[in-house]
């Protein structure tokens, strides 16, 4: 199909082609996949629509009632595609919404994800943002409707925050399209490793739940050794997610060269 499938490059999203071809993502075109998720009306949509213009289609996810929307924009000679995930306040799978957003995630392995939150309402939308991190370790996080968060006197120190959560923080108001071309610099720098992401994830589990995990996360890795994030695989597992379970069954887990 490409070079870069031959070459196994591992940087790249040919990598994972095939399976992203099985979630209905065709990426023949493409250097980069970003997702772009997010807490229900945060402006993930107007994100989309800011980065992508005219260049876009919608359709639904293969067997789902959900509307899928995808894109693309060109920066540095890259080729970026862009795809507008269903507004979540989990990954638990509890949903439709919240399959599609949480399997693109964990087995499309996108080059980058964008998680879109509301600057005016950040501490309900952490939440979603930390189950992210626990997935990926390539993250964005952009601070949108900033305008909105000014006009009620909220500041956000952007800088600790970024530090926290151990991957970049960019604030815009999509709707006006500020910051929007600060969010497609971070998104190349993510993209092509010249920044790099280290994630905050959950430490301060008790004693044994974290020998568990541990043990269960070493097995995972000599199955699937490029598993970047095992020990949320681990965790699920310990807690009967039955859909992981069947991921693991099925190979899901197995990036396709
Ligand atoms: N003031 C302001 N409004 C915005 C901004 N971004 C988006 N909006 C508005 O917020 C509303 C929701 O935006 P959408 O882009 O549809 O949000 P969404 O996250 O895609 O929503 P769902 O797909 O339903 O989860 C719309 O009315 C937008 O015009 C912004 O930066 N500032
Ligand atoms: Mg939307």
């Amino acid at each position: 199909m490409n070079d870069a499938v031959d070459k196994g490059c591992e940087t790249c999203a040919f990598y994972n082609a095939a399976q992203l071809k099985k979630l209905g993502i065709n990426v023949d075109s493409a250097d980069f996949v970003v997702a772009l998720a997010g807490n229900p009306n945060t402006g993930k949509s107007t994100v989309f629509n800011a980065l992508t213009g005219l260049r876009q289609h919608t359709g639904n996810w293969a067997g789902k009632t959900v509307t899928r929307a995808e894109g693309g924009f060109l920066y540095s000679d890259k080729r970026f595609k862009l795809i507008d995930l269903p507004g979540t306040y989990s990954l638990l799978s509890t949903s439709e919404d919240e399959e599609v957003a949480r399997n693109f995630i964990l087995f499309g392995r996108p080059d980058v994800t964008v998680i879109v939150a509301d600057a005016a309402r950040l501490e309900r939308n952490l939440n979603l943002v930390l189950q992210v991190l626990e997935i990926t370790d390539k993250a964005v996080l952009c601070l949108n409707l900033m305008d909105e968060a000014t006009r009620h006197g909220i500041k956000i120190d952007e800088r600790t925050l970024a530090k926290d959560l151990g991957i970049p923080v960019v604030a815009t108001s999509a709707r006006s399209n500020e910051g929007i071309p600060e969010l497609i610099q971070t998104i190349y720098e993510v993209a092509s490793n010249q920044i790099a992401c280290k994630p905050h994830r959950i430490k301060s589990l008790p004693a044994e739940v974290d020998q568990a995990v541990d043990e269960l996360s070493k097995k995972i890795l000599k199955t699937y050794p490029d598993l970047p994030n095992s020990r949320w695989v681990a965790m699920r597992l310990l807690d009967g997610d039955q859909q992981i379970l069947n991921a693991l069954k099925n190979g899901d887990f197995v990036s396709t060269t």
